[in-house]
C-alpha cells in the first residue's frame, strides 16, 4: 500500500512536521454592523512542536494593573513581538506571511506585530474588551488568532447588549476577527473549573492596532 493518498496520516503521527492547510477553507460568519468572523479549525497541522517552543523560555512576563487601589496581576502571561523581532517559530513567520497575502486585498497592508498569551489553566482568563488600541479605535481592521495547546472558549458578543457567540478554540485553529469587530463587538476568553492545560494564543495585527 502506498502513503501517496494518505498526507492526513502523516499529520496525525506525533512529531509530524508543522505545516498550514488552505486559508481559503475559512468560514466567514457575518456579524453585526459591519463586523465579521473567519473560522478554521485545523489551520495549522503538527502543532506540538510550535507549542513547545511558545511554552519556552521566550520570554513571558506578568503584566500588573491597579484594580480598586491595588496592583494585581493579570491573569495570564504575555509577550509581545514587534514587527522587526524575529518570531520564534518558523510556522508563526509563514503563517503571518500567508495571512497578509490571503487578506492583502481586504485589509490593504500586511499583519506586521505578533501578540502573544499564555493561558496557564483554567483560571487565567481575558475579560470582555475590544482592542481599541491605536487606529482600531475608529477603523476597521483584522486581528488575525492562532491558537495552540488546550482548547479554550472565545466569546464575542455586540458592545451594548445582545446574545453573545461562542468559538472553541483548539489546537492549531484560526480566528480572525474583520470589519468594525473591535469596535463594535467585545470578546473575552473566560475562566473554566474544567482541568486544563495551557494555551498560548498568538495575535498577528497590522501595525499601530493592538
Ligand atoms: O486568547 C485569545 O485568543 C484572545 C486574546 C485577546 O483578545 C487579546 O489579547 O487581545
Ligand atoms: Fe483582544
Amino acid at each position: 500500500m502506498t502513503t501517496a493518498h494518505q498526507p492526513s496520516l502523516l499529520d496525525m503521527a506525533s512529531g509530524a512536521a508543522p505545516a498550514l492547510g488552505d486559508l481559503r477553507a475559512a468560514v466567514r460568519h457575518p456579524l453585526t454592523r459591519g463586523a465579521w468572523v473567519d473560522h478554521l479549525p485545523g489551520w495549522v497541522s503538527g502543532s506540538d512542536a510550535v507549542l513547545d517552543t511558545l511554552l519556552g523560555d521566550i520570554g513571558w512576563r506578568a503584566e500588573r494593573v491597579r484594580m480598586y487601589e491595588r496592583q494585581v496581576d493579570v491573569p495570564r502571561l504575555l509577550r509581545w513581538y514587534g514587527q522587526d523581532e524575529p518570531l520564534p517559530h518558523a510556522l508563526l513567520t509563514d503563517a503571518r506571511e500567508q495571512l497578509t497575502r490571503h487578506y492583502a486585498p481586504e485589509l490593504g497592508e500586511p499583519f506586521t506585530t505578533a501578540g502573544m498569551c499564555l493561558y496557564r489553566d483554567g483560571r487565567d482568563s481575558v475579560a470582555w474588551h475590544g482592542d481599541t488600541k491605536g487606529r482600531s479605535a475608529a477603523s476597521d481592521t483584522m486581528v488575525a488568532i492562532v491558537s495552540f495547546g488546550s482548547p479554550r472558549i472565545l466569546m464575542l458578543r455586540p458592545r451594548g447588549g445582545g446574545e453573545s457567540l461562542r468559538f472553541p478554540l483548539g489546537h492549531g485553529d484560526l480566528i480572525v476577527m474583520g470589519g468594525s469587530c473591535q469596535r463594535t463587538w467585545e470578546h473575552a476568553v473566560p475562566k473554566t473549573a474544567r482541568p486544563v492545560g495551557p494555551r498560548v494564543s498568538v495575535q498577528f495585527r497590522p501595525h499601530d492596532v493592538a
